[in-house]
């Protein structure tokens, strides 16, 4: 208790330093008893393992206990990751044993509707056999590593994928292919989805499991502990790809990555394009986009899924007309232990492999078919070379051997599902399966394994199975272990850092309700903004990326100061003789033209011409385009509103040689630039010109002379400015050329835009803008080109209103909601203020008592 004594002596002369609360109970009051209390030492209630007579102790014992801890921690994921590695081991032999190609057979069940036979043609004999029915005499026997009854549930399937699947997190890839013939269950299998929209939660496919999975394994602790030891980073990406014959639409859906690193969540787009130096898979259109959960990825996932090409045919209602692959890959980089390796799960939704004749195709439908065939066989063929380990594997005779080909050959894992129908009717369709995987699967094994050796394999791999097993739970214990180490750790680390966690709570709602001292200082002083002059949606949208100063920072400027950079609200001013429809239409910004000029009159402003490069840096930037004409009743309806991205510029050549050199002196910015660069807009009427905004202030070289000759509004003569930039302020086409030459050269002599505001038309009737205001105020609004342009051409120092400049003339012509705010905001100002101090009193005792004053806390208070 040294500390606490030593902190209460203290406490009583602070204390009685600030007796005159009551009176001084202000903001500045309440954070100086924050930071009393703040700096008190914790209490040791919430440190149940140290013994309260070692209180003494407390730092040196803390020292001790988290090194032990941390001693205790290194062990335990040292243990984990042995255990890691043995596991891998064993699911390798497991695999080995079971095959690196290994074919599953399953029967879909007879659906509703569908007549049972007398005869079944599909039987399955065991869990390794299915026997077809060709009539009373006459059958056949096929085996294979697993058939799955027509009773089987989806999740004995997935339990079966599973150790294929958990082999991805081991480093080889994966494949998984549903084969059969149309209607036999192959989406059924892979992509159902029932079991995430609430209804049959048991139906859900292969692919949603898995990705469940993946993100299980990010979530169960596995993912924050090698984090802890910053040694593995694990991305998983899925894509999704429908491949179609002929190039008939994009082959490429939809590609996600799932990010599970707890590292950037931001999305982001990225192409694959072919050729990679990587040596990897090229693909077009694959759009990759990162997800952090697992219901972005099923979200995104189903999008993928509804793109698939489905129609109907003679056997399935909704057949699928393409191969559907989803590529789940993880990228686990294990600084300790393995280099950084990525791997592929792909889950393919086979095209139907059934015979075109039999679905009586015809046009697409029969183009579809073949190609799908062309492929399965090709895929077949692939297969086939790699079983027998010839040396030329034919990926090349397919698109979908060329994208599965780093996923087939060695160092991966080919499960194939071969599908078949239980109807007499699809017999024919049936035997061509299951010869197709016959013919994988007995390359791999050899036909001639006995009976006695496919039984000792097995008891083998059930040995193998429960060892991995045993691993895997004593992995997850120690994984719980480590958790709650971490957990004891977190909690020891802020003791010994001071805090407390009930203090921090008072304080915190201390500080809910006082502002700290440097926001206080920092905030201007609160502004009667007029509510149609709070910013617009387009303008928080822009601080928020950066674009602009944030309120809270920027100081009130003069009004003088505030023209050159300073940000812009978004607000619009009351145009006399305006009608409703141009006030209610208004432009952030000042807009502002850059004429480019390259000798070519004519040319018009290029599409991809980049206004932002050419601006200045503070700005933020707005593209309008024209849709129409433009003319001066016309052109607030018709203008169109783009935000500027800064996206990456494409630059062309003029700008890539043009040097900026910005001076400025007093309100004075000018431009140089080197090169004469390209492209001077033939016709602002046009409609294809672009105005870049908000300007902060613009103004050409000087090297170009007042007077110089304007070929016309639309355009700056060549030979005058030959090698300059131009910059245009206002375009108008209703200013004749001949009669108002000046006034353009006017506007670009000496033109500065500032503040140029946005409103919401619902309180503009209420305001006015003061009488007195400087006669270089314009009163004009760019969507007026005419009256703007004219007026602004006789002010050499333009200056826009600001809020300021604006008086309340008819406050019943408020909004009501405007109204509404005013008439609370001074009883809630003034309620908020005194339970404020009563919250703070009452909480600054509450914290006194649980830090053990108690008693002596208020008798030092009465003294
Ligand atoms: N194991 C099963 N249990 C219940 N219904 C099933 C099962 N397998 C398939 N079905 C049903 O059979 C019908 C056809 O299945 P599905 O569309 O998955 O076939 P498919 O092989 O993917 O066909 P296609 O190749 O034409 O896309 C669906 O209505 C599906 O719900």
């Amino acid at each position: 208790m040294k500390g606490t004594k030593k902190s209460f002596r203290s406490l009583s002369q602070t204390i009685h330093s600030l007796l005159g609360f009551k009176n001084e109970a202000t903001s500045t009051w309440a954070n100086t008893v924050c930071d009393i209390i703040k700096s008190l030492p914790p209490t040791a209630d919430y440190e149940n393992d140290l013994d309260d007579s070692a209180n003494d102790h407390d730092d040196d014992l803390d020292a001790f206990l988290i090194s032990k801890i941390h001693g205790e921690l290194a062990a335990l994921n040292e243990e984990v990751s042995r255990l890691d590695a043995q596991r891998r081991r064993v699911l390798n032999e497991f695999l080995q044993l079971k095959g690196n190609i290994r074919v599953f057979c399953r029967i879909r069940p007879t659906i509703e509707g569908e007549k049972c036979s007398h005869l079944r043609p599909v039987i399955p004999v065991d869990s390794n056999g299915v026997l077809l029915n060709f009539t009373e005499n006459k059958t056949k026997l096929y085996n294979f590593d697993k058939v799955l009854h027509p009773v089987s549930s989806q999740d004995e399937v997935f339990s079966e994928i599973e150790p294929v699947i958990k082999s991805a997190l081991d480093g080889y890839n994966v494949c998984i292919l549903a084969y059969g013939q149309t209607g036999t269950g192959k989406t059924f299998t892979m992509a159902q989805m029932k079991g995430y929209e609430g209804r049959n939660p048991g139906f859900s496919g292969v692919v949603p499991r898995t990705i469940e999975a993946l993100f299980k394994q990010a979530a169960d602790g596995t993912i924050r502990i090698f984090l802890a030891s910053a040694c593995l980073k694990f991305t998983s990406v899925i894509s999704k790809i429908c491949s179609y014959p002929k190039q008939e639409r994009q082959p490429i859906l939809c590609h996600l990555d799932i990010d599970t690193s707890f590292k950037s969540k931001t999305s982001y787009l990225q192409s694959f394009h072919p050729n990679r130096p990587n040596g990897g898979i090229a693909i077009d259109n694959l759009v990759s986009i990162q997800v952090s959960n697992f219901n972005h990825a099923i979200s995104l996932y189903k999008l993928g899924s509804q793109l698939r090409s489905t129609a109907s045919t003679n056997s399935n209602k909704s057949s699928s007309r393409s191969h559907c692959m989803i590529r789940i890959s993880m990228t686990c980089s294990d600084a300790t232990a393995r280099r950084k390796i990525t791997n592929k799960i792909w889950m393919v939704d086979l095209g139907g492999s059934e015979r075109v004749l039999k679905t009586k195709a015809w046009g697409r439908r029969f183009e579809e078919g073949k190609a799908i065939n062309l492929s399965l066989s090709a895929l077949g063929d692939v297969i086939n070379a790699l079983q027998r380990k010839n040396s030329h594997i034919p990926y090349r005779n397919s698109k979908l051997t060329q994208v599965l080909k780093d996923s087939l050959g060695e160092d991966s894992k080919t499960l194939m599902l071969v599908h078949v129908s239980p109807k007499e009717e699809d017999l024919c369709e049936t035997v061509c399966s299951l010869n197709f995987a016959l013919r994988l699967r007995s390359i791999h094994l050899g036909k001639t394994e006995s009976n006695e050796a496919r039984e000792m394999r097995e008891g083998v791999m059930t040995d193998l199975q429960r060892e991995m097993q045993k691993i895997e739970d004593n992995r997850d214990k120690l994984r719980i272990e480590i958790k709650n180490l971490n957990q004891k750790l977190e909690s020891l680390t802020k003791t010994s850092s001071g805090s407390n966690p009930k203090l921090d709570g008072l304080l915190s709602s201390l500080k809910v309700l006082q502002p700290n001292a440097d926001e206080i200082t920092a905030m201007p002083p609160k502004p009667k903004i007029p509510s149609f002059m709070k910013p617009t949606v387009c303008s928080t949208r822009k601080s928020e990326t950066g674009h602009q100063t944030s309120y809270k920072k920027a100081s009130r400027p003069t009004r003088k100061k505030q023209l050159p950079f300073s940000r812009a609200e978004s607000v619009s001013f009351p145009i006399k003789g305006m009608t409703e429809s141009y006030s209610g239409s208004s432009i952030s910004r000042a807009s502002c033209l850059i004429g480019l000029n390259e000798g070519d009159n004519d040319t018009e402003f290029s599409q991809d011409t980049d206004f932002s490069s050419i601006s200045v840096s503070e700005s933020n930037h707005f593209l309008y385009s024209h849709d129409d004409k433009i003319n001066s009743s016309s052109y607030a309806h018709e203008k169109k509103r783009v935000p500027a991205i800064p996206t990456p510029v494409k630059k062309s050549k003029a700008n890539e040689q043009m040097e900026k050199r910005k001076s400025t002196s007093g309100k004075r910015t000018e431009y140089k630039f080197t090169k004469t660069v390209s492209k001077t807009p033939r016709s602002l009427s046009r409609p294809d010109v672009k105005f870049a905004g908000e300007a902060s202030r613009f103004e050409y070289n000087s090297s170009i002379p007042s007077t110089g000759s304007t070929k016309s509004m639309t355009g700056v003569d060549d030979s005058s400015i030959e090698g300059d930039i131009c910059c245009r302020i206002m375009p108008c086409d209703s200013i004749s050329e001949t009669s108002h030459q000046d006034d353009y050269v006017n506007i670009v002599d000496g033109m500065a835009i500032s503040q140029v505001l946005t409103c919401e038309t619902k309180d503009l009737e209420a305001y006015e803008l003061k009488d007195d205001l400087p006669a270089n105020i314009p009163t004009w609004d760019v969507n007026s080109c005419a009256i703007g342009l004219k007026e602004v051409s006789e002010v050499r120092t333009p200056k826009f209103p600001s809020i300021d400049d604006f008086v309340l003339k008819d406050s019943t012509k408020l909004s009501s909601e405007t109204c509404a705010n005013a008439q609370t905001k001074g009883f809630s100002d003034i309620l908020k203020e005194n339970i404020m101090i009563l919250y703070s009193i009452v909480l600054l005792g509450l914290g006194f008592e649980s830090l053990g004053f108690e008693h002596d806390f208020f008798q030092a208070l009465k003294s």
